[in-house]
């Protein structure tokens, strides 16, 4: 099921060369962070190349809900009257935040020190989704939160009256979990000080020092720590949202394992903390080049080139980076399926808790497909069958998982036979072009 409506089965089946230019959507991680910033600043903040995918139209409601004036311009361009931070309003409603975990996750973190009440609520994939990782270190902060077992949603949080600064050692890689601590913080008087291990995507460090917050980075032995003063006074932005790497990630492998392919893909962040599922494709052997390399809004952006590459081997990636491509890991998977060789992924643990189990829904429609799979709890490889060799032919289940569906309809652009998946609705909450923009290159994906 998708989450708003029938099922939406799609086929994709071989094709011809992809070509042409592929402008994909703007990141889903800044879209986010540029409403929910936007609604914690006096003035207003603008908007252009703002994602409009489920997820994000769910968070900009979500900070109406909370007193924000938000509102569509058209074309990419939006505003936000913030509320100023300690400003929000008590929804009147409960907060729905649809298949989003990063919306929800940061959304709590916002409200968390801030003296009100809001119930939380999502799909069935979002509501089986762990919230402890977030609502644990909002406890240390004074807020209190109630959900079902297992710390799932629906869940309420009662915001913090008179909340206390933190210190937080990060226990798992998530950006989610170091900005809910990081957004909680800009409430609280004082330092909140938050530790990762292992460095995740950092939007939120480099929006809130745009946005005039006081906040540092430096290395030490027990991480990356980063130091927030505060309740600052947010200054309203006008943010340009570069297009989403992880979106881009799409038509570059699709051009990879369709024969005869070049495509060209402009304008793609490559900030380090995002960029290594195309730094793991060019060690594979993937032509895929950067050009036009410059810096845009102190972002690292680059056109992306991606042409067929028959010659490409598995290779074994480093569990270090996995952070910085932890949403590419599926369409990895079926890139490793028509190289040479075996793909070793290791230390992915979270693929299991994303909007679905990862590892396990690519490893069944993997093998349905004829690709040898094994995996572990924090582990999977992919034997490669090389090209002309994938069989393709099975249908697969998405799963309420965007990057699922999109992942098995790139598998079947190269196939022996055309893969389907059960419902591509859920391709709307990151990509909703996906299919034009597919077709428009020369892909041949439908709906059924
Ligand atoms: O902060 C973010 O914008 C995101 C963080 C990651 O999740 P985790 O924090 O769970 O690793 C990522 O998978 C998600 O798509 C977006
Ligand atoms: C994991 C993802 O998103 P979220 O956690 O925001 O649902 C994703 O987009 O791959």
């Amino acid at each position: 099921m998708s989450s708003h409506g029938d099922p939406i089965p799609m086929t994709s089946s071989a094709c011809g060369p992809l070509s042409g230019t592929a402008n994909v959507p703007g990141d889903k991680s800044i879209s986010h962070r540029s409403l929910i910033l936007g609604a914690m600043c006096v003035g207003e903040t603008t908007i252009t190349g703002l994602l409009e995918g489920q997820d994000v139209l769910d968070t900009a409601k979500a900070m109406r809900a909370f007193g924000a004036e938000v509102t569509d311009h058209g074309g990419g361009s939006w505003s936000v009257r913030g509320v100023g931070v300690g400003g929000f309003a008590e929804p009147d409603n409960v907060i729905d935040c649809g298949n989003s975990g990063t919306g929800v996750r940061l959304i709590m973190g916002a409200m968390a020190t801030q003296p009100i009440t809001a119930t939380f609520s999502g799909d069935a994939s979002l509501n089986g989704r762990p919230m402890a990782r977030v609502t644990d270190p909002l406890a240390l902060f004074g807020t209190q939160a109630v959900g079902r077992a297992g710390g799932r949603l629906p869940m309420t949080l009662v915001g913090a009256r008179e909340p206390v600064p933190v210190r937080y050692v990060v226990p798992v890689p998530s950006a989610q979990v170091k900005s809910a601590v990081l957004l909680a913080g800009l409430n609280a008087p004082g330092q909140t000080v938050v530790i990762e291990q292992e460095a995740t995507r950092d939007h939120t460090e480099r929006m809130l020092e745009g946005f005039g917050a006081e906040i540092s980075t430096r290395e030490t032995d027990e991480g990356r720590e980063i130091t927030l003063t505060g309740q600052p006074e947010l200054n309203a932005q006008h943010i340009e949202v570069p297009r989403d790497p992880s979106s881009a990630a799409f038509p570059v492998c699709a051009a990879l394992v369709v024969p005869g392919s070049d495509v060209l893909v402009p304008g793609i962040g490559l900030n380090p903390t995002r960029a290594g599922l195309f730094t793991t494709l060019r060690e594979m052997g993937a032509d895929l080049t950067y050009e036009n390399e410059r810096t845009e809004g102190g972002e690292p952006v680059a056109d992306l080139r991606a042409r067929f590459s028959p010659d490409m081997q598995g290779i074994e990636v480093p569990p270090e980076r996995a952070a910085s491509m932890i949403d590419e890991y599926p369409v990895l998977s079926v890139v490793a399926a028509y190289a040479k060789g075996q793909t070793v992924m290791r230390g992915v643990r979270e693929l299991r808790v994303k909007e679905s189990d990862r590892i396990d829904a690519m490893a069944k429609g993997l093998r349905a497909n004829g690709i040898t799979v094994d995996e572990g709890e924090d582990w999977w490889t992919v034997t490669g069958a090389g090209h002309g060799n994938v069989a393709g032919g099975a249908i697969c289940a998405s799963e309420l998982d965007h990057r699922i569906a999109m992942s098995f309809l790139i598998l079947g652009m190269a196939s022996n036979a055309p893969v389907r998946v059960d419902d591509g609705g859920p391709i709307a909450t990151s990509f909703p072009i996906f299919e034009p923009l597919m077709t428009e290159l020369g892909a041949s994906v439908a709906r059924d």
